[in-house]
């Protein structure tokens, strides 16, 4: 099977599939397993020189036709595997190499995710991870000697890193990795050691963001924004922004750095918190030192599983993952990855334990990731609601479980989540206007009521 796609056999009956999940479409929903393998043996034998894993990918594009697929493959548009091109410390047939796109007549192109149940999608160029994902990447980002030097000098501080504690239902757990959290004032610095509120209780220790840090952060900025606006115009209905989104630059003003020391050092699934940074978020993801997979997966609400709503979930995120599918960015040193305004209320992400890992020539075992934010003004900690919890202030949440309520915003008690600390049942639905502004922010445009519209 090829490196980028792996496949688990399946024991039970596909489940029902919806379209946001898997890319066979409702035609062969009712297809087993071994019609896959039975359409993969023709394939096989129609192109008995291409490997298993370009079939069966070839196959998921198509559709599932094993017509359209066997047309593609006779172009032969793709690298084939013995031909294969390094990519980073990857190799990939492109999947765009093989001449399908997700639009190309200039109308506004779908996300398509491409996995399946069991399956994980390895992901290497630009634009498959843009055409399957709510991600965009820029290789080799930052000018090499640059790259170095920052990679250098957030190494130095790594020694000193936090790893966090928090509550895994009865259990206290520790962070898989270690982080800190750098802001580019001291006003700001300040104000995030006695008002922010992260995973239920203060940070004491906020740093000043470094010299070649803030050297990044402007190259980050102007990258960023540039990605955001294209993405807009190529991939988003109408190329207009979507509701809640901020139409303005985006400049990040704070940053959480991680070290990931060695191959089992990960991340769990998650989305990050979106308190201080919005609806529709923006985060640029610098990547530093050893190549790690960025894992993420779409969120699907348990109608769509066949799930009846009032039944709790079980599953954990790694269970939901491996049912669902995944797909693996790989993240190379000196590597920028946006994450566009859909990811967060839309996907998870996670780091996942490696196998095996490339040693860096100056990070040896560890890879430095450093994310951008920013915070906005409207959102810091004193205007946002507070809890019942010693003043907490609340954690910003987007229902994505249940089709009545998907997309709402709310605002809930965050300190459950500590260790020491039961939480209350604070909860209040947010508001935001179209560009994501809070009631209380001056831009705060009410929307227009039917009646207020003019004949
Ligand atoms: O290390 C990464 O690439 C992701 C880190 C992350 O998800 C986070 O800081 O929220
Ligand atoms: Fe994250």
């Amino acid at each position: 099977m090829d490196a980028f796609v792996s496949r688990k056999r399946r024991r039970s009956p596909p489940l029902p599939t919806n379209e946001e999940a898997v890319a066979i479409p409702e035609s062969t929903e009712e297809t087993s397993e071994e019609s896959t393998d039975f359409k993969l043996a023709i394939l096989s034998s129609l192109h008995p020189d291409v490997d298993q894993g370009s079939l069966l990918e070839t196959l998921l594009l198509s559709d599932g036709f094993v017509e359209t697929a066997s047309q593609y493959l006779s172009e032969r548009k793709y690298a084939s595997p013995r031909k294969k091109q390094a990519i980073g410390t990857g190799y990939q047939a492109s999947i765009s190499s093989f001449g399908i796109k997700s639009g190309g007549d200039g109308t506004p192109r779908r996300i398509r995710p491409l996995t399946r149940k069991g399956q994980t999608l390895h992901l290497y160029t630009p634009e498959d991870i843009e055409a399957h994902t709510p991600c965009s990447i820029i290789h080799n980002f930052l000018p090499s000697e640059h790259a170095d030097a920052l990679l250098r000098e957030l190494m130095e501080e790594s020694p000193t890193f936090f790893r966090a504690k928090f509550k895994l239902f009865d259990r206290v757990v520790q962070s898989p990795h270690t982080f800190a959290m750098y802001v580019d004032s001291e006003s700001e610095q300040e104000l995030h050691k006695t008002e922010y509120v992260y995973d239920g209780h203060y940070f004491k220790d906020v740093r000043r963001t470094l010299p070649e840090m803030l050297k990044a952060s402007t190259k980050v900025e102007a990258a960023v924004n540039a990605e955001v606006k294209r993405r807009i115009r190529d991939f988003y209905p109408g190329g207009k922004k979507l509701p809640f989104q901020s139409p303005h630059d985006w400049k990040p003003n704070a940053s959480f750095v991680n070290a990931y020391d060695g191959a089992s050092e990960s991340v769990g699934w998650h989305s990050d918190m979106l308190n201080y940074i919005g609806p529709r978020a923006i985060i640029g993801s610098l990547s530093l030192g050893v190549a790690r997979e960025f894992r993420v997966r779409k969120v699907v609400a348990r109608e769509d599983r066949n799930m009846d709503p009032k039944t709790p979930d079980k599953k954990s995120d790694d269970q939901r993952a491996d049912e669902e599918g995944q797909i693996a960015i790989h993240l190379p040193h000196n590597s920028l990855l946006v994450m566009h305004a859909e990811m967060q209320e839309e996907w998870k992400h996670s780091i996942a334990p490696a196998k095996a890992i490339d040693p860096h020539p100056i990070a040896g075992n560890m890879r430095i990731n450093v994310t951008y934010r920013c915070y906005k003004d409207d959102l810091n900690a004193k205007l946002i609601p507070k809890c019942r919890c010693d003043g907490m202030s609340t954690v910003l949440r987007c229902l994505q479980k249940k089709k009545e309520t998907r997309g709402r915003y709310i605002w809930m008690c965050y300190t459950n989540y500590q260790p020491d600390k039961e939480g209350c049942s604070f909860f209040q639905y947010a508001d935001f206007d179209d560009d994501g502004n809070p009631p209380w922010s001056k831009d705060y445009k009410k929307p227009t009521k039917l009646e207020d519209l003019p004949d």
